[in-house]
């Protein structure tokens, strides 16, 4: 059984929503631009790294302390360090958090060769020693997991998931692909299913949860508790709102282009902004619209016009000519099949 309880959801009778950790996207700002149009259940932080020099991340902090979205934050680490997880998730328990999380599926390869991140799949032994210690660390708050359901197989799966049951972690996080599938390929809801059924603890269904009607059927195919949403709500930061609605059984209130256009103007907005060169501030913005665009036209056309714009003003422009000009245009529902590499 679980040791504590997780922070109350937003509608107590509603599976819960998360927006997933994303580094470099989920910082304070984003936290309340997603607030604005309809907060998750739970926020995650980007990763703190923790290392034996590792000091608390000023800017990944504030998405904690300085947060007046409402919604309850789950401080992400990542290393494999035992001393220093252990300090580290101490620290982190003096601030308002909802809890700490250890992140256990990053694959990057820089990350994963430390036999950090999505590294520990490959070491059962070592999940269960960090894990065992972590908890004793943080008995007073949720300890929680995000992870992936393997390395290169899912050989170790089923024994990570009683490791998360020995040591009483409070909320599983998992996406349902291993490390080496990256952001590709299916995404393995059959495994999900298997971790409900296996782990005390709610489960979050990770992957590809890009609407709200993925969201019904993703929540029936695995009896998950809730679902985590990343890249997705880059895409459509109503989702969180329309998932509820779905799961109200209510019809889902569609997006103007108009609408669209302002979240562009907050992502804009963004204090890191006004801090970097045209160039990069123009490349920052094209990582929003990458998602963004997957549901303005089913074309593809404005994907393909906004990569190749190089200026801020040329940039604007194009979103104003695609945006703003049918009045009655809305965003889709869920993206259309584009390629977004
Ligand atoms: C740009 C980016 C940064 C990410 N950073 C993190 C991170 O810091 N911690 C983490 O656990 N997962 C991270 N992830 C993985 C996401 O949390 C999520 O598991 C993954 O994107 C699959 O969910 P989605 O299909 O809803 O996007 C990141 C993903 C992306 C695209």
């Amino acid at each position: 059984m679980s040791q504590v309880s997780l922070p109350p959801l937003l509608q107590s009778d509603l599976p819960f929503t998360a927006l997933a950790p994303m580094q470099d996207v989920t910082n304070l700002w984003f936290m309340k631009v997603i607030a604005h149009y309809g907060s998750p259940d739970y926020f995650f932080t980007e990763y703190f790294r923790v290392n034996d020099t590792s000091r608390l991340n000023r800017n990944i902090l504030a998405a904690i302390t300085e947060n007046d979205t409402g919604r309850p934050v789950f401080a992400q680490m990542i290393g494999e360090s035992i001393p220093d997880l252990v300090r580290t998730a101490k620290e982190l328990c003096k601030y308002n958090i909802a809890g700490v999380d250890l992140n256990m599926g990053c694959p990057a390869p820089r990350i994963y060769r430390k036999n950090v991140g999505g590294g520990l799949l490959r070491e059962p032994e070592k999940v269960d020693q960090i894990l065992g210690e972590l908890r004793a660390a943080v008995n007073d708050k949720p300890l929680t997991v995000k992870m992936r359901v393997g390395f290169e197989n899912t050989d170790n799966f089923y024994e990570i998931l009683d490791i998360i049951n020995r040591h009483s972690i409070d909320l599983l996080s998992l996406h349902g692909r291993t490390v080496k599938d990256m952001y590709h390929g299916e995404v393995k809801y059959d495994l999900i299913a298997e971790a409900v059924r296996r782990v005390d603890c709610p489960v979050l269904a990770n992957g590809n949860i890009n609407s709200a009607k993925t969201a019904l059927e993703v929540l029936s195919q695995t009896g998950a508790a809730g679902v985590m949403v990343g890249r997705w709500a880059i895409g459509n930061p109503w989702l969180f709102n329309q998932i509820r609605q779905a799961l109200r059984g209510e019809e889902i209130t569609p997006v103007l282009l108009v609408e669209v256009r302002k979240y562009i103007d907050r992502l804009w907005q963004t204090p890191i902004v006004s801090t970097i060169p045209e160039r990069a501030r123009v490349g920052y913005l094209k990582m929003f619209l990458n998602y963004i665009a997957l549901s303005v036209d089913a074309e593809g056309h404005f994907l393909r016009l906004m990569r190749r714009v190089q200026t801020e003003v040329e940039l604007f422009d194009l979103c104003d000519r695609i945006l703003l000009t049918e009045a009655t245009k809305t965003l889709a529902l869920e993206p259309f099949l584009l390629s977004v590499r």
